[in-house]
């Protein structure tokens, strides 16, 4: 078993590395004495998280290897190979095969599977998770003068004595980078970022977003571009835009950072984690077309929130979060991605990056576990490759790349690293896989 921490983590070891260090200390004592083949805990880059994502879902479809009728290996050609989409709680990534070369090779990810060299764009997002954006957009809400008793309602456990801090918030917000208070201020006062070559389409007149007046928690307070809401809304300027919660520049900005992706995203792609689920409560998960996609998403927005309960019984702990983060998904996948009305279908949203029968889960290739299935999957042959591979992957993922180092307990020297991120793997082919390697 090999643990592997992910954004959450990395946000910890940036605010408090002794505390991160305490914690991987914790969890590599009590798992190194449980009758476990415990490898070690390691802090994941960004670069692995997303190159981990992209790996699982492809493997489990099948799209790495495939065992034929004739009873021979054969590796799916490059071009059937899916993108991911991931979103945590603390990041987000994408990950797919471009159509061109990858300039910035920090974003970059270099891996052998199965035999074949595999290249893709990958980039993770520190601070764009659906908690660190909410966190955010509460922060904003406060900042601009939204009443904390008013913000605050969306958050459990910040009842009005908690002296509610816009600053104090989120450890995003004291982050390096674009997030600093003058940044958000000019992100939310100013255009978000140099259109060419962020975006390459215009920046929609911006548009109240009036949700759940009455005990409103967003009172026409955001407004998303693409994300249009239907005629009808009201002009209010806004007070704070929920787009505010995509900020700009530097490298962790997906609207510059990813802008114009999607030309390059030629492939199926799975969303999964919290794209997932908001879209699964909205019912948005069966290939909408992105109008409906839209107009539910903003339908929902402006409901009473007495309804939104009153309709949504035993939802309470994601209910309030629903609409936000619906509002957030859009806008990342359309004007941080740069998905649109044609490619919108190329997007399928699953709960795990798996396969629809969803017996696996991509943490357990995260995690660097052995990537087993929980239970035999027929369709699929005996496949003796796979988990000795991954295992090997697993507890090889030493990455080097433009996110925050990890560090390890208990894992033994790493293997030489390319630039960019590799696994540099000799000698980790599992004996049955040889001959299909060699061939
Ligand atoms: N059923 C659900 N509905 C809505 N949101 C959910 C649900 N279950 C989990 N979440 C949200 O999923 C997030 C956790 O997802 P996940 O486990 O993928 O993130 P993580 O690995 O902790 O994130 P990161 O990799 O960024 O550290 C949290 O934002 C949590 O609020």
């Amino acid at each position: 078993m090999f643990l592997g921490a992910t954004a959450g983590m990395r946000l910890l070891s940036q605010k408090n590395s002794s505390q991160a260090g305490d914690i991987f200390a914790a969890v590599s004592r009590v798992l190194g004495q449980a009758p476990l083949d415990f490898w070690g805990a390691e802090l994941l880059a960004g670069q692995a998280e997303g190159a981990l994502g992209w790996i699982t879902i492809n493997y489990v479809l099948g799209m790495l290897i495939k065992y034929s009728f004739s009873g021979e290996w054969i590796r799916p050609p490059e071009g059937t190979l899916v993108g991911a989409l991931d979103m945590g709680g603390a990041s987000t990534q994408i990950t797919f095969v471009p159509g061109g070369p990858i300039l910035d090779k920090n974003t970059q990810a270099t891996f052998h599977l199965y035999g074949s060299e595999h290249r893709v764009y990958t980039h993770s997002y520190l601070c764009f998770g659906r908690d660190q954006m909410l966190t955010r957009l509460l922060a904003r809400l406060v900042e601009v003068g939204l009443p904390p008793e008013e913000a605050q309602v969306k958050w459990d456990g910040l009842g009005p004595s908690a002296g509610l801090k816009a600053t104090s918030l989120s450890s995003c917000r004291a982050a390096p980078g674009p997030w600093s208070a003058t940044h958000v201020t000019t992100v939310a006062t100013g255009p978000r970022c140099p259109r060419p070559p962020c975006m390459s389409h215009p920046v929609s007149t911006p548009h109240p977003l009036q949700t759940w007046p009455g005990t409103s928690r967003w009172k026409e307070q955001g407004t998303l571009g693409p994300a249009s809401p239907p005629s009808g809304a009201s002009s209010t300027s806004p007070a704070a835009r929920a787009e505010d919660t995509v900020p700009s520049m530097g490298s962790t900005s997906p609207p510059c950072g990813a802008g114009s992706m999607h030309a390059h995203l030629t492939s199926p792609t799975q969303a999964f984690s919290n794209f997932y689920y908001t879209f699964h409560f909205l019912n948005l998960t069966s290939k909408q077309p992105l109008t409906t996609v839209n107009a539910t998403v903003w339908e929902f927005c402006r409901r009473p929130w007495k309804q939104v309960e009153a309709s949504s019984p035993g939802q309470d702990r994601w209910l309030r979060d629903h609409c936000a983060s619906g509002l957030y998904i859009l806008t990342l996948l359309l004007e941080g991605y740069g998905f649109r009305e044609e490619t919108w279908p190329d997007i399928e949203f699953h709960k795990q990056a798996a396969c629809p029968t969803g017996r696996w889960h991509r943490y357990w290739l995260d995690a660097g576990l052995h990537a087993e299935p929980d239970r035999r999957d027929p369709g699929r042959g005996a496949r003796p490759l796979a988990g000795g591979e991954l295992r090997h992957l697993g507890g090889w993922s030493r990455l080097c790349g433009a996110d925050s180092p990890g560090y390890s307990w208990g894992c033994g020297s790493p293997p030489p690293v390319a630039p960019g991120l590799s696994w540099a793997a000799p000698g980790w082919t599992a004996a049955p896989a040889r001959a299909f390697l060699s061939s």
